[in-house]
């Protein structure tokens, strides 16, 4: 019995989120204006990071680009500064609690206060977890997971004195169901999803109205980060992976 009352529910819930998209495909919501804002993207020197940039930047955002991988995060910078945004280049270690405080205190120093926040880096072991070395399991929820805690903790506070900024958490729609072998990634993604839940409530609760919060959920993108995962051959062709510019987009 509570099999065709859950049945039921699920089917109330899927059918009223596919007439919400179809709506939103014809009334499409209003978008903000974010030219002039200061927007930093974590994850930058990577394939969504480098794509969240370049749309930011159209839309006349300065940027700040935080990644570990230097040499990337500047190929990034310069594609932005193409489009006449000032932008500004940070190499950070997100896994240290430590690198992200000292490299947001350098931030708020050397630029200011930061209107939006991308909180998009992300990583994934990709290997069975009784052969993965510990560290690397480690490694998933320190940079999907504990970096959120340290980058709200050290930008939200001037947001909250502004009453003015917009926190994206990156997460996944593993954050949301699970498969097999991806442990460390789906508890990582679904601490994100608890994150962005439980600070969206927060923000409401005090009234800080002018901090709005978003969460992404994708399915898996073309970007190399999944190449190995396969879905089920029969629905393969049904829902083929998402394009990455569609994604940023
Ligand atoms: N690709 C997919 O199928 C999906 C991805 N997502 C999420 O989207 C986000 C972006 O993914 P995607 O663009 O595919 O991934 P990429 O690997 O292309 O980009 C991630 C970037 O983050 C950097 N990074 C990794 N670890 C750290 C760290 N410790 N400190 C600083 N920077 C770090 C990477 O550097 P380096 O390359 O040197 O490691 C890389 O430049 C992630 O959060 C991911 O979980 C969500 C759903 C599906
Ligand atoms: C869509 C879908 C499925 C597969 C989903 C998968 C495999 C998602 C992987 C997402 C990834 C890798 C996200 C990365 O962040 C199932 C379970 C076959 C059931 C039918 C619907």
């Amino acid at each position: 019995m509570s099999l065709i009352v859950d049945l039921l529910l699920m089917l109330i819930d899927v059918t009223y989120s596919i007439l919400c998209a179809v709506v939103r495909t014809f009334l499409h919501p209003r978008l903000k204006s974010i030219d002039g804002e200061l927007c930093l993207i974590t994850g930058a020197g990577g394939v969504l990071g480098r794509l969240f940039a370049l749309e930011f930047a159209k839309e006349g955002a300065h940027l700040i680009l935080w990644d570990c991988n230097t040499a990337a995060n500047e190929q990034t910078a310069q594609l932005a500064r193409k489009l006449g945004v000032e932008v500004r280049t940070y190499t950070v270690d997100l896994s240290k609690r430590q690198s992200i405080y000292e490299t947001a205190g350098r931030v708020r120093a050397e630029v200011g206060d930061v209107d939006i926040l991308v909180n998009n880096a992300g990583v994934v072991a990709g290997q069975r977890l009784l052969e993965c070395p510990d560290e690397l399991l480690e490694r998933t929820l320190l940079v999907n997971c504990h970096a959120l805690f340290w980058m709200t903790k050290a930008f939200l506070p001037q947001m909250k004195a502004r009453n003015h900024g917009h926190i994206v958490t990156i997460a996944s729609a593993l954050g949301l169901f699970t498969t097999a072998f991806v442990e460390d990634y789906c508890a990582s993604k679904f601490g994100a999803v608890g994150f962005h839940e439980s600070l969206a409530h927060e923000l409401r609760a005090e009234n800080h109205y002018g901090i709005k919060t978003t969460l992404v959920c994708p399915y898996i993108i073309d970007t190399g980060m999944f190449a190995g995962c396969e879905i089920r051959k029969e629905i393969q062709s049904l829902i083929p992976p998402l394009e990455p510019l569609y994604t940023a987009q």
